[in-house]
Protein backbone atom coordinates (compact mmCIF):
# COMPACT_ATOMS: atom_id res chain seq x y z
CA UNK A 1 0.00 0.00 0.00
CA UNK A 2 1.48 3.35 -1.25
CA UNK A 3 1.20 7.08 0.58
CA UNK A 4 0.12 10.13 -1.73
CA UNK A 5 0.44 13.37 -0.68
CA UNK A 6 -1.78 15.84 -1.95
CA UNK A 7 -0.49 19.83 -2.02
CA UNK A 8 -3.80 21.63 -3.01
CA UNK A 9 -3.14 24.98 -0.96
CA UNK A 10 -0.02 26.21 -1.65
CA UNK A 11 1.95 27.97 -4.09
CA UNK A 12 5.21 26.53 -5.96
CA UNK A 13 8.01 27.37 -2.91
CA UNK A 14 4.94 26.20 -0.44
CA UNK A 15 4.93 22.90 -2.20
CA UNK A 16 9.22 22.27 -2.14
CA UNK A 17 8.93 23.29 1.37
CA UNK A 18 6.27 20.84 2.60
CA UNK A 19 7.73 17.84 0.56
CA UNK A 20 11.56 18.33 1.56
CA UNK A 21 9.56 17.99 5.14
CA UNK A 22 7.90 14.90 4.66
CA UNK A 23 9.68 13.20 1.26
CA UNK A 24 11.17 10.57 3.20
CA UNK A 25 7.72 9.11 4.18
CA UNK A 26 5.56 9.67 0.76
CA UNK A 27 5.61 7.94 -2.43
CA UNK A 28 3.58 10.05 -4.25
CA UNK A 29 3.58 13.60 -4.33
CA UNK A 30 0.55 15.67 -6.41
CA UNK A 31 0.16 18.60 -7.71
CA UNK A 32 -3.53 19.54 -6.55
CA UNK A 33 -5.98 21.31 -9.29
CA UNK A 34 -5.72 24.07 -7.13
CA UNK A 35 -1.88 24.49 -7.84
CA UNK A 36 -2.02 23.64 -11.40
CA UNK A 37 -4.68 26.22 -11.52
CA UNK A 38 -2.88 29.01 -10.00
CA UNK A 39 0.67 28.01 -11.73
CA UNK A 40 0.49 26.03 -14.52
CA UNK A 41 2.16 22.51 -15.14
CA UNK A 42 5.73 24.14 -14.18
CA UNK A 43 4.51 23.77 -11.04
CA UNK A 44 4.41 19.76 -12.10
CA UNK A 45 7.97 20.35 -13.45
CA UNK A 46 9.60 22.35 -10.77
CA UNK A 47 8.78 19.38 -8.25
CA UNK A 48 9.63 16.47 -10.37
CA UNK A 49 13.34 18.68 -10.65
CA UNK A 50 13.50 18.90 -6.91
CA UNK A 51 12.72 15.66 -6.10
CA UNK A 52 13.32 13.23 -8.95
CA UNK A 53 12.94 10.12 -6.63
CA UNK A 54 9.62 10.68 -5.87
CA UNK A 55 6.98 9.55 -8.17
CA UNK A 56 4.59 12.99 -8.87
CA UNK A 57 0.51 13.30 -9.85
CA UNK A 58 -0.33 15.81 -11.72
CA UNK A 59 -4.30 16.52 -10.34
CA UNK A 60 -5.31 17.37 -13.72
CA UNK A 61 -9.16 16.04 -13.55
CA UNK A 62 -9.35 15.65 -17.55
CA UNK A 63 -12.66 16.11 -18.69
CA UNK A 64 -12.04 15.86 -22.26
CA UNK A 65 -8.84 15.89 -24.87
CA UNK A 66 -7.64 13.01 -22.80
CA UNK A 67 -4.77 12.59 -24.82
CA UNK A 68 -3.16 15.56 -25.72
CA UNK A 69 -3.91 17.06 -21.71
CA UNK A 70 -2.21 13.59 -20.78
CA UNK A 71 0.87 14.24 -23.40
CA UNK A 72 1.64 18.06 -21.86
CA UNK A 73 1.15 17.01 -18.47
CA UNK A 74 3.66 13.52 -19.42
CA UNK A 75 6.60 16.81 -21.21
CA UNK A 76 6.26 18.65 -17.99
CA UNK A 77 7.73 15.55 -15.95
CA UNK A 78 4.71 14.21 -14.35
CA UNK A 79 4.56 10.04 -13.76
CA UNK A 80 0.63 10.23 -12.93
CA UNK A 81 -1.87 12.37 -14.32
CA UNK A 82 -5.76 12.03 -12.97
CA UNK A 83 -9.07 11.64 -15.84
CA UNK A 84 -12.12 12.13 -14.59
CA UNK A 85 -14.62 8.80 -14.21
CA UNK A 86 -17.33 11.09 -15.30
CA UNK A 87 -15.98 11.94 -18.71
CA UNK A 88 -16.18 9.77 -22.31
CA UNK A 89 -15.03 6.81 -22.67
CA UNK A 90 -13.17 7.74 -25.74
CA UNK A 91 -11.44 10.31 -23.08
CA UNK A 92 -10.19 7.64 -20.72
CA UNK A 93 -9.20 5.89 -23.69
CA UNK A 94 -7.28 8.32 -25.36
CA UNK A 95 -5.29 9.55 -21.82
CA UNK A 96 -4.63 5.32 -21.39
CA UNK A 97 -3.43 5.16 -24.84
CA UNK A 98 -0.97 8.29 -24.66
CA UNK A 99 0.55 7.15 -20.99
CA UNK A 100 1.32 3.76 -22.02
CA UNK A 101 3.43 5.50 -25.30
CA UNK A 102 5.64 7.64 -22.36
CA UNK A 103 5.48 4.91 -19.25
CA UNK A 104 3.07 7.03 -17.40
CA UNK A 105 -0.35 6.00 -15.58
CA UNK A 106 -3.67 6.93 -15.38
CA UNK A 107 -5.38 7.21 -12.37
CA UNK A 108 -9.06 7.85 -12.64
CA UNK A 109 -10.78 9.90 -10.23
CA UNK A 110 -14.72 8.37 -9.40
CA UNK A 111 -15.77 12.00 -7.75
CA UNK A 112 -19.47 12.65 -8.61
CA UNK A 113 -20.15 9.59 -10.09
CA UNK A 114 -23.80 8.26 -8.76
CA UNK A 115 -23.26 4.57 -10.38
CA UNK A 116 -19.91 3.68 -8.41
CA UNK A 117 -19.27 0.22 -9.14
CA UNK A 118 -20.41 -0.27 -12.81
CA UNK A 119 -18.33 3.12 -13.96
CA UNK A 120 -15.34 1.31 -11.73
CA UNK A 121 -15.98 -2.07 -14.24
CA UNK A 122 -16.13 -0.20 -17.29
CA UNK A 123 -12.70 2.46 -16.69
CA UNK A 124 -11.30 -1.39 -15.28
CA UNK A 125 -12.12 -2.35 -18.93
CA UNK A 126 -10.50 0.89 -20.39
CA UNK A 127 -7.21 0.08 -18.71
CA UNK A 128 -7.09 2.77 -16.11
CA UNK A 129 -3.99 2.35 -14.26
CA UNK A 130 -5.52 3.26 -10.87
CA UNK A 131 -9.61 3.68 -9.86
CA UNK A 132 -9.84 5.88 -7.13
CA UNK A 133 -12.97 7.17 -4.72
CA UNK A 134 -13.11 10.79 -3.49
CA UNK A 135 -15.25 12.71 -1.39
CA UNK A 136 -14.05 16.50 -2.41
CA UNK A 137 -14.18 19.35 -0.72
CA UNK A 138 -17.86 19.74 -0.94
CA UNK A 139 -18.99 16.52 -0.09
CA UNK A 140 -16.40 16.60 2.74
CA UNK A 141 -18.34 19.67 3.71
CA UNK A 142 -21.90 17.42 4.19
CA UNK A 143 -19.88 15.02 5.80
CA UNK A 144 -19.32 12.58 3.10
CA UNK A 145 -16.75 10.08 3.01
CA UNK A 146 -15.48 7.45 0.41
CA UNK A 147 -15.00 4.53 2.76
CA UNK A 148 -17.85 2.21 1.59
CA UNK A 149 -17.41 3.05 -1.94
CA UNK A 150 -14.13 1.57 -1.80
CA UNK A 151 -15.36 -1.70 -1.00
CA UNK A 152 -17.86 -1.30 -3.71
CA UNK A 153 -15.41 -0.67 -6.38
CA UNK A 154 -13.04 -3.75 -4.93
CA UNK A 155 -15.76 -6.01 -5.61
CA UNK A 156 -15.70 -5.50 -9.16
CA UNK A 157 -12.13 -4.05 -10.27
CA UNK A 158 -10.26 -6.65 -11.77
CA UNK A 159 -7.17 -5.27 -13.10
CA UNK A 160 -6.36 -1.57 -11.74
CA UNK A 161 -4.99 -0.39 -8.78
CA UNK A 162 -7.41 1.15 -5.82
CA UNK A 163 -6.87 4.42 -4.34
CA UNK A 164 -9.13 6.52 -1.86
CA UNK A 165 -8.95 10.06 -1.29
CA UNK A 166 -10.61 12.81 0.68
CA UNK A 167 -10.48 13.81 4.16
CA UNK A 168 -8.40 10.94 5.30
CA UNK A 169 -7.03 11.90 9.06
CA UNK A 170 -4.66 9.73 11.22
CA UNK A 171 -7.55 8.36 13.04
CA UNK A 172 -9.49 7.43 10.37
CA UNK A 173 -6.55 5.61 8.58
CA UNK A 174 -6.73 2.58 9.93
CA UNK A 175 -10.12 2.66 8.66
CA UNK A 176 -9.39 3.00 5.33
CA UNK A 177 -6.36 0.22 5.60
CA UNK A 178 -8.77 -2.19 6.82
CA UNK A 179 -10.45 -1.86 3.44
CA UNK A 180 -7.11 -2.44 1.83
CA UNK A 181 -6.99 0.09 -1.36
CA UNK A 182 -3.59 0.11 -2.93
CA UNK A 183 -3.18 3.85 -2.61
CA UNK A 184 -4.08 6.12 0.23
CA UNK A 185 -4.43 10.02 -0.67
CA UNK A 186 -3.91 12.36 1.93
CA UNK A 187 -3.87 16.00 1.43
CA UNK A 188 -4.92 18.52 4.98
CA UNK A 189 -4.46 15.05 7.41
CA UNK A 190 -0.41 15.99 6.51
CA UNK A 191 -0.22 19.39 5.50
CA UNK A 192 -3.07 20.90 7.48
CA UNK A 193 -0.82 19.95 10.76
CA UNK A 194 1.63 21.34 13.06
CA UNK A 195 3.88 18.62 12.88
CA UNK A 196 3.98 17.58 9.33
CA UNK A 197 6.76 15.02 9.04
CA UNK A 198 5.54 13.21 12.47
CA UNK A 199 2.26 12.71 10.96
CA UNK A 200 3.40 11.68 7.92
CA UNK A 201 6.11 9.34 9.51
CA UNK A 202 3.10 7.53 11.25
CA UNK A 203 0.77 7.35 8.59
CA UNK A 204 3.70 5.42 6.69
CA UNK A 205 4.39 3.51 9.33
CA UNK A 206 0.80 2.32 9.52
CA UNK A 207 0.41 2.08 5.26
CA UNK A 208 3.32 -0.19 4.98
CA UNK A 209 1.82 -3.09 7.71
CA UNK A 210 -0.20 -3.57 5.28
O1 LIG B 1 -8.35 16.34 -5.09
C1 LIG B 1 -8.59 16.91 -4.05
C2 LIG B 1 -9.77 17.80 -3.92
O2 LIG B 1 -10.54 17.77 -5.09
C3 LIG B 1 -7.69 16.68 -2.86
O3 LIG B 1 -6.37 16.68 -3.28
C4 LIG B 1 -8.00 15.37 -2.19
O4 LIG B 1 -9.34 15.41 -1.72
C5 LIG B 1 -7.07 15.07 -1.01
O5 LIG B 1 -7.07 16.14 -0.11
P1 LIG B 1 -7.77 16.05 1.35
O6 LIG B 1 -7.14 14.88 2.05
O7 LIG B 1 -7.42 17.38 1.99
O8 LIG B 1 -9.23 15.85 1.12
Amino acid sequence: MKLQLALDLVDIPGAKEVVAEVADYIDIVEIGTPIVINEGLHAVKAIKDAFPQLTVLADLKIMDAGGYEVMKASEAGADMITVLGVSDDSTIRGAVEEARKSGKEVLVDLINVKDIKGRAAEVDALGAHYICVHSGYDHQAEGKNSFEDLQAIKSVVKQAKTAIAGGIKLDTLPEVIEAKPDLVIVGGGITGQVDKKAVAAEMKRLVSQS
